[in-house]
């Protein structure tokens, strides 16, 4: 496969994503960015540790003056402020300067909170993205928008912080559960449904080759989501604009998140989001009423939840007030325009949206 996709920002490069099918190649890149004189602390999570920091760190020992890691319980409950102090604690001990580096090894979750903390200690110090799983290889990893969530919001503060590198071992998807792989299918679908028809197509003819991790088919969902990111980022790295694209599913998606005490997962419900938004986009007589249940099918191949339970239309609804989509008091929903095309609309009303989330409240 082509396994570099150069990121760029203003024509200029910016960071290289690598997809390889072992961490060895990381010593090579991390050998390029020159880190001999240089610390390394490796931010990980209590699932992803005793499966990969042992090598991982090994490497990233062989390429640097001195490593060191900081662990945190796995999960959303641990991507706030707190555990970002812990954080800045172990690298006040450590002596890490405007020179040294962090590693994001694990999920979405470690990625935006490594990020948000090498965005801020010390006003910025550099990061490398190692991500492990699907959600963050093909979504999270790119593009460098980081953060935690603080009280009742999601991602509510937060850094856009460049990586130098995002490597990303496909392989290392194997250890995976079943439900975070499906989790990891909401952002793939919703790359689809914005971007690109017949990638959703694909999605669709894959589904049973996906669903088995069979390696060629993970090869190239990777690849063509992060090319799908690489693009939308590159024109829009700070979100003025196309990147609100990438919320699509988001706004109900997170309210769920967040009703569910993030029982819930993160991709599961940007997929129950993209059902009502396509909802919506139905009643507007802007795409054709079968693609729901075509959608629901899709979802159901990849055993994403179609519904939710104990949840009212009203509270979702209400919570979707915090969202950071908000512009003087009017919400920027992502709704379609047809597959493969999505676009801001700053008209959805709240019974609109309440309506679009009959079809995924039991
Ligand atoms: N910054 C962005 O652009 C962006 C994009 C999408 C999502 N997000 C954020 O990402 C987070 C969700 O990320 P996630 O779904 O990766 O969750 P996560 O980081 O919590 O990881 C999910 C679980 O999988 C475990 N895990 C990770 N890699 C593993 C592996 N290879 N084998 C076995 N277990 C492994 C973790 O320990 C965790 O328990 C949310 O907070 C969401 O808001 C950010
Ligand atoms: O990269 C982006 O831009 C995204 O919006 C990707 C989303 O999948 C992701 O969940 C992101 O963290 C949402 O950010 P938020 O700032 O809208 O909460
Ligand atoms: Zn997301």
């Amino acid at each position: 496969m082509g396994n570099r996709i150069p990121v760029h920002l203003d024509g200029a490069f910016l960071y290289d994503i690598v997809m390889e099918m072992t961490f060895e190649g990381l010593r090579q890149e991390l050998k390029q960015l020159n880190l001999k004189e240089r610390r390394i602390c490796i931010v990980t999570d209590s699932n992803v540790a005793p499966l990969y920091l042992e090598e991982v760190e090994g490497i990233a020992a062989s390429c640097s003056r001195e490593t060191a890691h900081f662990i945190f319980p796995a999960g959303e409950e641990s991507k706030n402020l707190d555990t970002v102090r812990s954080l800045y604690e172990t690298l006040i001990l450590k002596k890490f300067d405007r020179h040294d580096y962090l590693l994001a090894l694990g999920g979405g979750v470690v990625g935006d909170l490594c990020g948000f903390a090498a965005a801020t200690y010390l006003r910025g110090i550099s990061f490398v993205q190692v991500p492990t799983t699907l959600l963050s290889q093909v979504d999270s990893s790119i593009g460098g928008k980081t953060g935690v969530d603080f009280d009742a919001y999601k991602n509510m503060v937060g850094a856009f912080h460049m990586p130098k590198l995002v490597y990303t071992n496909i392989s290392a998807l194997k250890t995976l559960s079943d439900e975070q792989f499906s989790s990891g299918m909401g952002e793939v679908i919703k790359h689809g449904l914005i971007r690109d028809a017949a990638y959703y197509k694909w999605l669709m003819k894959h589904a049973p080759a996906i669903q088995k991790r069979e390696l060629a088919a993970l090869e190239e969902m990777v690849r063509v989501s992060n090319q799908i990111k690489r693009e939308i980022v590159e024109k829009d790295p700070t979100e003025q604009g196309d990147r609100a694209l990438l919320n699509l599913g988001h706004t109900l998606g997170h309210a769920i998140e967040k009703l569910s005490d993030f029982k819930l997962l993160h991709g599961h419900c940007v997929g129950l989001g993209c059902i009502s938004a396509m909802a919506i986009s139905i009643k507007r007589g802007l795409i054709e009423a079968y693609e729901l249940p075509r959608l629901c099918e899709v979802m159901k191949q990849f055993s994403m939840p179609l519904t939710v339970t104990g949840l009212s239309a009203d509270e979702i609804v209400a919570l979707t007030k915090n969202d950071k989509k908000m512009d003087s008091g009017t919400i920027r929903f992502i709704l379609l325009e047809k597959i493969g095309k999505a676009y801001v609309d700053k008209t959805v009303t709240e019974a609109e949206m309440s309506q679009g989330l009959l079809p995924i409240l039991e």
